[in-house]
């Protein structure tokens, strides 16, 4: 049991100001598994100052010194990656061996990757006789998702670390606990108080209340499209920057000339991974009408090879999903794909027959899907893919863009230079030719209700600068 009941402030573990406490659920067991509080406008008041007094000497330190400070909190972190790999499994569902890698591991790669960028980022440039300076944009509050919780916060984190700016962290509430974990390595890793501050809390009290604030000029925001919209409505106010990573339902074209079986195998295992909780999951699998039954018939083989349970047994590779709250929706939309005529190719309602407790879903395959179904247009968020027939290319781009998202997109094909074609024409912000990997130092971020932020690497340090054009700078004396 994980008693994280304290915010820290201040570099500082404080009380919060009245106690109201949450329990924390493993949803692989529906037990309890910690206790954190929720916290007031008073926390984040208390915060907000802490990182604004900070940000005095914060922002005037050398690049050198922050990259000494980056490179401290990577070793410290390397130094605790199973216990934060755990306390993930623990809250959120995800099998150790992904937890510890994957989650946690993705957690260092983005200090590393802004490490990379903050060696050689240009913070000042000529422009005729104006200096163009960018500076730490100040205090930031961060908000962030339970789905791969130390990855959220890490992107954040580091870049703002990165340039100079403060942190108010408030993580989600499903799974705050690898929040206080990396909390205790930043304070290991000697980074100065008052630079991050933690305060646990709801989207409508705390996240509310920083988006509110007079005193925070930035909020970084990844989460749900409708509490973000939420959150821009809240900061508007007070005109702050706000960077939003949202959700998404992305296509993964499958061409005519692509080789079919790994094509389907690498659009399968994405949505399997993590429980199909990832924003950029290719949830929806367009394919040629000629190859579609055997596309379904591969797909199904793919999904019925998953191995679905305790995520501490080795040889599981699909945990529960977070929370009963997820559980439920997911279970609602798969209902709502039969009911709105779709196939059932395998999975379906309820749990996997041999899990009698725990948030588990069956790995879900929709046959026979037309892009105007629920299933294909909402985010489920779940081990649940659709498959969708087309007749021609134009016709696959037209269907992959007719969706109010636009996070990524997934194109296969054996002809290079035709998967070039057809990425360019997708409206979203990442797009993965033949099942190329995420790269950490490319930009990751959305088009249209996905968000407007760009987060990772380079792109990730421009989110948390200002720029000022120093006028006359070099003017001739
Ligand atoms: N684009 C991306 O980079 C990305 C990455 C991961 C997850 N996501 C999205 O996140 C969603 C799943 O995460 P979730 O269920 O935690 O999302 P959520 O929107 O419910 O919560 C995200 C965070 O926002 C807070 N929040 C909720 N309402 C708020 C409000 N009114 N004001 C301020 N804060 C508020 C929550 O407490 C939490 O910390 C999915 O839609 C997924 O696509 C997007």
């Amino acid at each position: 049991m994980y008693d994280f009941r304290k915010f820290y402030i201040d570099g500082a573990w404080v009380s919060p100001a009245t106690h109201r406490d949450l329990e924390v659920v493993n949803p692989a067991t529906e037990r309890s598994v910690g206790v954190i509080s929720l916290g007031s406008a008073a926390d984040v008041d208390k915060a907000v100052r802490a990182a604004r007094t900070a940000f005095e000497s914060f922002s005037q330190t050398s690049r050198e010194e922050r990259m000494a400070l980056l490179q401290r909190i990577i070793e410290t972190m390397q130094k605790h990656l199973p216990r934060l790999g755990e306390v993930i499994s623990d809250e959120m569902g995800a099998p150790l061996g992904l937890a510890v890698q994957i989650q946690a591991g993705a957690g260092i790669g983005h200090f590393m990757s802004a490490l990379t960028a903050l060696q050689t980022f240009e913070f000042e440039e000529p422009l005729g006789a104006t200096l163009v300076r960018r500076e730490p944009i100040g205090v930031c509050g961060l908000i962030t998702p339970w789905n791969w919780p130390i990855n959220q916060i890490a992107c954040k984190v580091a870049p703002a670390l990165a340039t100079g700016c403060t942190v108010i962290l408030k993580p989600s509430e499903v799974a705050p606990l690898c929040a206080h974990v990396f909390a205790e390595i930043l304070e290991e890793a000697g980074v100065p108080k008052g630079v991050f501050n933690l305060v646990d809390g709801d989207g409508p009290t705390v996240g509310e209340a920083l988006a509110r604030h007079p005193d925070v000029d930035m909020i970084s925001f990844t989460g749900s499209t409708r509490a973000g919209i939420q959150v821009a409505k809240v900061a508007a106010d007070t005109v702050k920057r706000v960077s939003q990573e949202l959700g998404g339902k992305s296509a993964n074209i499958i061409l005519d000339d692509a080789d079919l079986t790994a094509a389907i195998r690498s659009g399968v295992m994405p949505m399997l991974i993590n429980s199909g909780q990832s924003c950029n999951a290719p949830s929806r699998m367009l394919v040629p009408a000629p190859l579609y039954d055997e596309a379904v018939r591969i797909a199904k083989s793919v999904a019925e090879r998953t191995v679905v349970g305790d995520p501490k047994a080795s040889g599981t590779t699909m945990g529960p999903v977070a929370s009963k709250v997820q559980f439920d929706k997911i279970q609602g939309l798969i209902q709502r794909g039969i009911d709105e005529g779709a196939r059932l190719v395998t999975g379906g309602p309820g749990r996997p027959d041999e899990l009698t407790r725990g948030y588990f879903v069956r790995p879900t395959i929709f046959a026979d899907v037309t892009n105007s179904m629920t299933i294909a247009r909402e985010e489920i968020f779940g081990p649940v893919l659709v498959l969708i027939p087309y007749q021609d290319e134009q016709e696959a781009v037209r269907i992959a863009n007719d969706t109010v998202y636009g996070l990524a997109g997934y194109v296969h094909s054996s002809d290079l230079e035709r998967a070039r074609r057809v990425a360019k024409q997708l409206r979203a912000g990442m797009i993965h030719i033949n099942g190329a990997q995420i790269d950490m130092n490319a930009p990751f971020g959305g088009y249209k209700q996905s968000g407007n932020g760009r987060e990772w690497g380079r792109e990730g340090l421009k989110e948390f600068l200002e720029t000022k054009a120093v006028l006359g700078h070099f003017a001739e004396q």
